[in-house]
Order: structure tokens, then sequence, then C-alpha cells
């Protein structure tokens, strides 16, 4: 077993899932890789059990968690959370399947976090606008969706809906796992913003945003509008929850 594990969701992956595994296990250091597929009409899932049979004759690299039907970007990472608590890993590691997130950016947010950070997030906004193939609407609704939420939160972060981080495993062990309630966007501000509020230390690492080539994106405006409305919600509830100390 390595120290890391790569969570990576997939839904309807078919298309991506073998080239980003492969990928994840071509990077310089090693790590395990973990697949939370939520039923994939499309045989994702089956891809990812035949590949275990060629990476897991010495140890277990790549495994799958299977779940019955889709249940949100949010709760996938939450059971590959509890997974890796319970294997003992030191360093977990959320990056999608799908390329936007580029593999070689592994490294550099391990090393983050193995050098002083809790948590490391992979930040398209920390200099400038690293953001590949967007639309210029799309650029723009997340880089003042991230501004909208420092000025709401405080929270010193210039990229809040990142979804490529790296954890010290003791920080999911400290902090309310149960208490996440969101799902889209708003699951990786709410855990940015509990985190942070747990004191423990946030880290931007520069990287390029590049938008995936196949496959289509899951998100909606429903999850857009969960993130809107949820971060105001969360941030006036976080005035009175026990759960969440007040800095
Ligand atoms: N298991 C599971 N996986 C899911 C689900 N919905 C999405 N995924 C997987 O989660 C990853 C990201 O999904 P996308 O649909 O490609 O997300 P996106 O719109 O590109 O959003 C990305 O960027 C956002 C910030 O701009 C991030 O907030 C978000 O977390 C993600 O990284 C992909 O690997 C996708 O298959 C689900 O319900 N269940």
């Amino acid at each position: 077993m390595n120290d890391s594990l790569v969570i990576i969701p997939t839904y309807k992956e078919r298309d991506n899932v073998q080239a980003i595994i492969e990928a994840v296990f071509a990077q310089p250091k090693a790590f395990d890789v973990l697949i939370v597929d939520d039923n994939s009409p499309d045989g994702t899932a089956q891809i990812v059990e035949d590949l275990q049979a060629k990476y897991n004759s010495e140890s277990p690299r790549l495994q799958l968690l299977k779940r019955p039907g889709k249940q949100g970007l949010g709760t996938a990472y939450i059971t590959g959370f509890h997974y890796a608590i319970e294997k003992g890993y030191e360093y977990v590691l959320e990056m999608d399947a799908d390329f936007s997130h580029d593999p070689k950016d592994l490294v550099q947010l391990y090393n983050a976090c193995a050098t002083g950070a809790d948590l490391s997030i992979g930040s398209r906004y920390a200099t400038g606008v690293n953001v590949v193939n967007w639309p210029m609407g799309r650029v723009l609704l997340s880089y003042f969706a991230s501004m909208y939420v420092r000025l709401i939160t405080g929270m010193p972060i210039a990229d809040t809906t990142a979804g490529f981080v790296c954890y010290k495993t003791k920080v999911l062990e400290t902090i309310p796992l149960d208490k996440i309630k969101f799902v889209g966007y708003a699951f990786q501000i709410e855990m940015k913003f509990i985190t942070w509020k747990y004191g423990f230390k946030l880290q931007e690492v520069p990287i390029v945003f590049t938008e995936r080539v196949r496959g289509e994106s899951k998100m909606s405006a429903g999850i857009f509008k969960e993130a809107f409305f949820g971060v105001l919600q969360m941030t006036i509830s976080s005035w009175f929850k026990k759960y969440i100390p007040t800095n």
C-alpha cells in the first residue's frame, strides 16, 4: 500500500477512465487509486474491474467502490474519505476523471501537504485565470463565484470551488464528515470552509484547468443554485452551529 490515495468519482466516464488511471500510475510518485462509480450505465466500472487484474498483482493499487445509482459527486467523495481513513492512508487526493485536472500536478499537491499544508488546493485563480477551453461565460461565472464566496465567508482562497485537492487524512478524521450536506460545487466550498474553520492550514498551488475533451459534464443549474444559496446559508449557520468553530 502507498501512503496516498487518489479518489476519482465516476459517472459515465467510459471514454476517460482507463486513460486517467494509467496516467496516475505513470507519475514519478506512487499513488493508489480509488474509483467511486455510481452504477454508470456505460460500463465504466467494468473497465475498472478489467484493469484491476493488471495492476493489483502485488498490492491492491486500483480499488473500486460501486454504488447503486447516481448520488452526486459530494457523497462519492465522502464515501471515499471514509474508505481512506479505514485503510490508513496518510494523504487523500481528489481528482476528476476527465483530464480537466492534469495528473502531472498530483505530485505538487502531495508535496505541498508533505511539507506543511493540511489541505493543498489546485488553484485556477492563484495567479491570474488559468482555464483552457471554457467559454468566456463559464470562466466569468466561476471566477466571480469564487470572489463571491471569499467575500461572504472571509476564507482567504482564490479558487473556492476547486475540485483538485490533497488532504492530510488527519483533516478528514477531525472535521465532521457526517455534517457535510452539499453535493456539487458547494460541496467543494463547504469542505474548504470547514477545514479552514477548524484551523487547518490551506495552501493554493497554481494549476491549469483544461475543459474535458471526452464525455460530458454532470454539473447542472441546480448544482449552481445550491452553491449560490448554500454559501450564504453555510456562512450564517456557522455562527450558530457548535460543530463549526468560530475563528
Ligand atoms: N460517482 C459519481 N461521480 C460523479 C457524479 N457526478 C459527477 N461525477 C464525476 O465527478 C467528476 C467531475 O464531474 P464533472 O461533471 O466533469 O464536473 P465539472 O462540471 O467539470 O466540475 C469540476 O470543476 C468544478 C469547479 O469548476 C468543481 O467544483 C467540481 O468538483 C469538478 O471538479 C467526473 O469524474 C464525473 O464523472 C456522481 O453523481 N457520482
